[in-house]
């Protein structure tokens, strides 16, 4: 459970304040195989804007020409020269598309792997502290907001910057008085956009976060819609989510007004900058120091640089936006904390299933600093081949042992050993192998029951699957539409919890593993299907070492020996039988279940099980 004191909030102010430039700087390994096509592009759009310059200069000859001297048949190769150019400005933009087209999306499509690649290899303890929805909108809003740049904005903030540098000395050399007042203008400019940029950057930030937080509360109506429904809650979570996207309005408004007025000011100063040159203009052109075609030529140009110097306040807009999801996204990249690897790992040739748990201390990372350890020296040895039922009061942290076994979590002191090898001496991967799961919470993926049952065991066979499919006493696969091809999982066939968990035994069963561990796997069959199961699992059981968290004395039933957990040690090994003589508070776990355990200690199998619904 994560602590909302260390989530990753929609507070702004305690993060590292990293500049927008060095943040998108962190962009160029992403960019580097798409950087010949990007380069390309540039120069491309450069030569478009080129071409577009070159009309103005080409009308100043028009009307000084031409036009001036009244021949008509002079105006014809000008005309074409116009056509010409127009022609390869709009050759030019379309060749800037083609270029970025195709490698964008691949750059995206890198970042996303990469993303999603790096979420795979974070330990459970990172993935207890995100939420999804945040990391959901960084792999899809904030990573679609970076493409935009790349193929649109960083372009233009290039060629808009060059196009007015550029269009600037052609105004200084045609008009040096009328010319340097119209590029003056690039100073409050610049100014103007700093201190934008600055205020900006916080409210951006805040707008990508809640949005992220509002993708959050989403996900969680939607998985959890059937408990709102039940509860009657949907419409107290309505008001919920309402308050959100309010708080999302508000920011997103604060963001357009901050852009409004950076647009406002930034389309009126040119403006006012072009009419007193083109009061000035007039004079000149009165006191015979320019010609009327000059002056229309100096406009000309004038008015091309217009979209460069306006659309400048929304180039830094949407290059600030990009920093902020350029920055979430590295916050996730950044984030460390994998389980480390062995320097030199341990091969072992044969696994006989010696588990050893020497002195374990664990916490969750995110427990404060002055509560007490979960686990406080806990000692339990289980021999191979045995079965070991962790029996304990809720809470007691009996998850979290069974969690310590694939190192989901690693223990903080003390160790666990694999046939005398402490489980950190074996590589992550092998130690997958030889450790299988099953959590209570059995999740399906979208894929069919035979992808589902193999996900771990990808080279097992139909026969391995049927087998494991016994054991889970699973055989109503053979019923569903397609059979082990029938898709379930979210996007697939709904399955009832039971059918569920019995696809996550066969999964959990079906590479034979050395090492078994189940959390309360049968917790959601009825009595009979759960006895069907057992008697089926005792043979798995033989032959592999198993650690089961049990509640039921059912469960229990399947143990050579019972583990008592209690404030965080084991105070109590036997069998059923010996604890329940001599431990008081094994009795009184069990006690409300006895009557029942002692029913199924000769369970009526003569019964057919109660059918569960598909
Ligand atoms: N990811 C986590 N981060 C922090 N604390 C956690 C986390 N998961 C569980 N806890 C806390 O650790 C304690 C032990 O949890 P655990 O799930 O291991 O207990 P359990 O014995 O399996 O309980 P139950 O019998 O109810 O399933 C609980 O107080 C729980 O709130």
């Amino acid at each position: 459970m994560a602590d909302p004191a260390s989530m990753p909030s929609t507070d702004t102010s305690t993060r590292p304040k990293t500049s927008t430039v060095a943040t998108l700087l962190r962009l160029r390994p992403y960019i580097r195989p798409a950087r010949n096509r990007l380069l390309a592009s540039g120069l491309m759009a450069l030569l478009a804007t080129t071409s577009g310059l070159v009309l103005p200069l080409l009308i100043v000859k028009i009307i000084d020409g031409p036009v001036a001297d009244g021949d008509t048949s002079a105006l014809w190769p000008w005309a074409l020269l116009l056509l010409v150019f127009g022609a390869l400005e709009a050759a030019f933009f379309w060749a800037r598309r083609m270029l970025t087209a195709r490698a964008l999306p691949r750059v995206e499509e890198a970042m996303r792997n990469a993303l999603y690649e790096h979420l795979q290899t974070r330990p459970v303890a990172f993935h207890d502290k995100w939420s999804s929805g945040q990391l959901l909108s960084r792999a899809s809003r904030d990573l679609g907001q970076i493409r935009m740049f790349l193929s649109f904005v960083l372009i233009f903030l290039i060629v808009n910057t060059a196009t007015f540098v550029l269009g600037s000395v052609i105004l200084i050399v045609l008009n040096p008085l009328l010319g340097a007042v119209v590029t003056a203008v690039a100073i409050p400019v610049i100014v103007l956009s700093i201190v934008f940029e600055k205020r900006y950057r916080v409210v951006t930030r805040r707008a990508q976060d809640q949005a992220g937080d509002v993708a959050t509360l989403m996900e969680e109506s939607v998985l959890g819609i059937r408990i709102l429904k039940a509860f009657g809650r949907h419409r107290a979570m309505d008001r919920r989510f309402a308050a959100q996207t309010r708080e999302l309005r508000g920011t997103e408004v604060r963001k357009a007004r901050l852009v409004g007025v950076i647009w406002a000011v930034l389309i009126a100063l040119p403006e006012a900058m072009i009419a007193v040159a083109l009061l000035l203009g007039v004079r000149q052109v009165a006191d015979g120091t320019t010609t009327s075609g000059e002056l229309v030529g100096f406009f000309a140009v004038v008015m091309y640089l217009r979209w460069p110097t306006t659309s400048f306040g929304w180039l830094v807009a949407a290059t600030t936006d990009t920093g902020a999801a350029a920055a979430r996204y590295f916050e996730v990249m950044d984030a460390d904390g994998a389980l480390p690897e062995p320097e030199h790992p341990a091969e072992p040739a044969k696994v006989t299933g010696a588990l050893a748990f020497e002195n374990v201390h664990f916490r969750f990372p995110d427990t404060p600093p002055d509560a007490p350890d979960l686990l406080r020296g806990l000692d339990l040895a289980v021999r191979p081949g045995e079965t070991i039922a962790l029996v304990g009061p809720t809470g007691c942290g009996k998850t979290a042992v069974t969690a310590l076994v694939p190192r989901l979590y690693d223990v903080t002191g003390g160790r666990i050993t694999l046939d005398g090898t402490d489980l950190r001496d074996l590589r992550l991967e092998r130690l997958r192998r030889i450790v299988a799961m099953a959590f209570e919470e059995s999740v399906l993926f979208s894929m069919s029951v035979r992808e589902n049952i193999l996900l771990g065991f990808p080279e097992g066979t139909d026969a391995d699957v049927e087998r494991a499919l016994a054991v889970a006493q699973a055989g109503f696969v053979h019923d569903l539409p397609w059979g082990l091809d029938t898709r379930v999982g979210e996007e697939g066939l709904d399955l009832s919890g039971g059918q569920r968990q019995r696809l996550a035994l066969a999964r959990a069963v079906v590479s034979r593993p050395a090492v078994l561990v189940l959390d309360d796997p049968l917790s959601a069959l009825d009595v009979h299907t759960e006895a069907q199961v057992e008697r089926a699992l005792r043979s798995v059981l033989s032959t592999t070492t198993a650690l089961v968290v049990a509640h039921r004395p059912s469960t229990v039933q399947l143990a050579d020996r019972v583990a008592l957990l209690d404030h965080g040690r084991i105070t109590d090994v036997g069998t059923h039988d010996e604890l329940l003589r001599r431990s008081s508070a094994y009795r009184h776990l069990m006690a409300a279940d006895t009557s029942r355990f002692r029913d199924l200690a000769a369970p009526r199998l003569d019964r057919e099980p109660a059918e569960e619904a598909v």
